[in-house]
Parts: structure tokens; C-alpha cells; sequence
């Protein structure tokens, strides 16, 4: 693999750890203030047919909820407590945050590892699951970056695959909702499991489902990550596995384009013909309490729940949970090490294939995958 490459290359063939000396924590980025949110949003939206009602909606709902988004000071957590875990397992890489959609930007943050001499580094999105939005596009924009910047000449980036089934995401999920039902009433109780919501052309060009009746992969994988969670729990509390189904939010975009369903606050509106007493709500598309959960699940969904009479309780997401950052610092271990192929032996061997999660977007160049 050459510095700088600019081939649709990935994980096949390709997947292979050792010698990174940085980790880029790569996430969407949110406004710390008010004057930030106007552009934050055009950025995010630059090109993409978002009406402008649903900016001004969304821009008063950042307004509502401080003018702020704790997105980036969670980042900064959870890279502390990562830099601590593996302070204490003698590992002092240098790790920076690089937002795609606000200060500090991936080319900040790049320059700032090429200044501190870094060649290799690995990159780790906070997005867990295959899509466009979720990974190829965090792939392009390293790519973009290191072109930019000119820095690819002498750096090398790799983008770690969508992490969703590693155990250190589905074992926290699995402590947090076994907390979130301990000696609850099961009579009635239905577990929400909620992810972004993306465009249905987007969801299948993430790739082919795995299993009969499934659409695609994007939303299989949450699948998994569900009946994992379901079973660990079941484990866990040595009570029946908790009836369960996967529910989407915060779509955007024009009303004429088709996005996953359905909406949260339409399966509510299910679940409470259904004589849904509890709704049980797994934020698993994301991995901390941004503004799409603090909005679109405390604010929203929670008014139609109790509109409903449903009681709603919101499960936390991973954020820096310690089983969460312990497996991530094994990660960026395995990583360090020299030469394992971390995807021997996985039904993921092939993950991030040329190509993959493209789409109608799969012409610009992007930087590698590597396993997890
Ligand atoms: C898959 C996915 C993730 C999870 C993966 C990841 O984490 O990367 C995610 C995360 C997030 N999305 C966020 C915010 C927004 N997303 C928007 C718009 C969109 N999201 C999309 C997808 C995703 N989004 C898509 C397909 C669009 C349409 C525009 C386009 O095609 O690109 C808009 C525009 C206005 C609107 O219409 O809502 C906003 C403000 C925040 C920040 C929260 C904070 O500030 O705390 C976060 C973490
Ligand atoms: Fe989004």
C-alpha cells in the first residue's frame, strides 16, 4: 500500500495490522456555540437536497438545547479515557480527534500528527456499521485530507472496518440494558432498538443483507448487534430473551426519497395499539448521548411516548464505559503490533471491499480499511 493512495482499496487482501504510531478518533462533528450551528449544518447538508425547513427546524432544536452539542467534549472523554487505559498499559501513541463537519477538522488533525512525526496512523470512526454516511464518506474525507494538506506523500491513513460486532460494543450494550430492565415488569415491556436512519439507495448499496428478508446490510448489521444484545442479556438475567425490533430516527431529506423505516415515534404509535406498556429505547447507532439522542429520543420520541401513555426509558449509549474503552485500547493494540491479519478466521475477512457502500458516490478515492 503506497502513502497517499488513491485506489478504491479495502480490507481485501489488505487487511493487515502493525507499526501505526497515532490513532484518529474520525466523528461527525457538532456546533459549541450558537454562531457555530448555521455553518455546521450547511456543511453537513452542502449539496444534499435537505429542505430548508429542516434546517431551520433543526437549527432551532440545537438553539433549544443550549446552542451547544456535547458531541465534542464526549469525543475528548472517551479519548482520555482511552489515552489512560493505555497509559497504564505503557502505550503513549499520540491520539487527536478529526470532526468531518466542525472544529477540529480531519486536516487539522492530520497536520497536527504529521508535526508530531507520525507516518501511519489508524483511524477509528465513531459510527459502528456499514454506509456511506457511516463509513465510506469518513474514508474519502482521509483521503481528501491528506491530499489537501499534501501530507499523504509522506503519511499513511487506514480506517479500521465498522466495529459493531466487536465484543467490547455489545458487552457494554448488554451490561447497560440488563441494568435498564433489572426488576422491571416484563408484562407489557418492549426493547426499541434505534438507529440513523439513512436513504433506502444508501442502506442497499451498504451491501447484501446476510439473512433471508433483509434488505440490506446496513440494517442487518444492527440486526446482529441486536439478537447479540438480546441474548447476553437473557444470559445475564437468566430470565426468557426480551421481545425486541429495530426502529429508525432522525431522517432528513426530502419527503419524495425513500429512508429505513419506521420512525420511533410511528412504531410507538404501534407498539401502543399493541398494548405496549414499556418501551425499552436502545440507542445502538450511536456510541454516545449526542444531540440525535438528547433530541430526536429524550425530546421527541419521549413526548409522543407519554402523549401515548407509554413509559419510556432511554438506555444510555457506551460512551466511556469501561468495558467500551478497555476493548478499544486492545484494538489499537492488536494494531500496534506488528504484521497479525486481524481478520483471519472472521465472516468479516472481506470487509470494505472495492467499491463498497459506494453507491451513487463511488467515483472519489478514499484511504483503506483495515479489520478491527
Ligand atoms: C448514519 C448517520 C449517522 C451515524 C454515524 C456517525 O456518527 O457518523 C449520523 C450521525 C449524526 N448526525 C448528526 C447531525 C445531523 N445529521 C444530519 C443529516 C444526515 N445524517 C445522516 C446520517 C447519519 N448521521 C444523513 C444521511 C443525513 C442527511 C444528509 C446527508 O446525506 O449527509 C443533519 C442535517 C440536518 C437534518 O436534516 O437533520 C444533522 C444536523 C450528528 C451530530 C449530533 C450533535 O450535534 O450532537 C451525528 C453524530
Ligand atoms: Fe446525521
Amino acid at each position: 500500500m503506497t502513502a497517499g493512495e488513491t485506489r478504491d482499496s479495502g480490507a481485501r487482501g489488505a487487511a493487515v495490522s502493525g507499526g501505526y504510531d497515532a490513532l484518529l478518533l474520525a466523528s461527525f462533528g457538532g456546533p459549541e456555540g450558537p454562531d457555530e450551528i448555521m455553518p455546521f449544518l450547511e456543511r453537513v447538508t452542502a449539496g444534499r437536497g435537505i429542505p430548508h425547513d429542516r434546517l431551520e427546524a433543526v437549527h432551532q432544536h440545537y438553539l433549544r438545547m443550549g446552542g451547544r452539542s456535547p458531541i465534542n467534549d464526549q469525543n475528548r472523554n472517551l479519548l482520555a479515557a482511552l489515552r489512560a487505559e493505555l497509559n497504564r498499559r505503557g502505550v503513549t501513541i499520540p491520539l487527536v480527534l478529526g470532526n468531518r463537519n466542525s472544529p477540529p477538522f480531519i486536516d487539522e488533525a492530520l497536520r497536527e500528527l504529521d508535526t508530531a512525526g507520525c507516518r501511519r496512523v489508524l483511524a477509528f470512526a465513531t459510527s459502528q456499521y456499514s454506509s456511506y454516511s457511516s463509513c465510506r464518506q469518513y474514508r474519502e474525507d482521509l483521503a481528501e485530507a491528506l491530499s489537501s494538506t499534501g501530507i499523504g506523500d509522506r503519511m499513511q491513513v487506514a480506517k479500521v472496518r465498522p466495529a459493531f460486532d466487536r465484543a467490547e460494543f455489545v458487552q457494554t450494550t448488554v451490561s447497560l440494558l440488563a441494568a435498564a430492565v433489572s426488576g422491571s415488569e416484563r408484562e407489557g415491556l418492549r426493547v426499541l432498538f434505534t438507529t440513523h436512519s439513512i436513504p433506502l439507495a444508501d442502506a442497499t448499496a451498504s451491501g447484501p443483507a446476510a439473512e433471508p428478508g433483509e434488505v440490506d446490510l446496513y440494517s442487518a448489521q444492527h440486526r446482529e448487534v441486536a439478537n447479540a444484545v438480546i441474548a447476553g442479556v437473557a444470559a445475564v438475567t437468566g430470565e426468557e430473551p426480551l421481545p425486541w425490533r429495530l426502529v429508525y430516527q432522525s431522517r432528513s431529506g426530502s419527503p419524495r426519497v425513500r429512508w429505513l423505516e419506521p420512525d420511533i415515534n410511528d412504531a410507538l404509535r404501534e407498539e401502543a395499539l399493541d398494548g405496549t406498556l414499556t418501551a425499552v429505547v436502545v440507542p445502538i447507532g450511536f456510541v454516545s448521548d449526542h444531540i440525535e439522542v438528547l433530541w430526536d429520543l429524550d425530546t421527541d420520541a419521549a413526548r409522543t411516548a407519554s402523549e401515548l401513555g407509554i413509559n419510556l426509558v432511554r438506555v444510555p449509549t457506551v460512551g466511556t464505559h469501561p468495558t467500551f474503552v478497555a476493548g478499544l485500547a486492545d484494538l489499537v493494540q492488536a494494531h500496534l503490533a506488528a504484521g497479525r491479519d486481524l481478520a483471519a478466521g472472521t465472516r468479516w475477512a472481506e470487509f470494505c471491499a472495492a467499491g463498497c457502500c459506494g453507491g451513487a458516490h463511488a467515483q472519489l478515492p478514499t484511504v483503506p480499511a483495515v479489520s478491527a
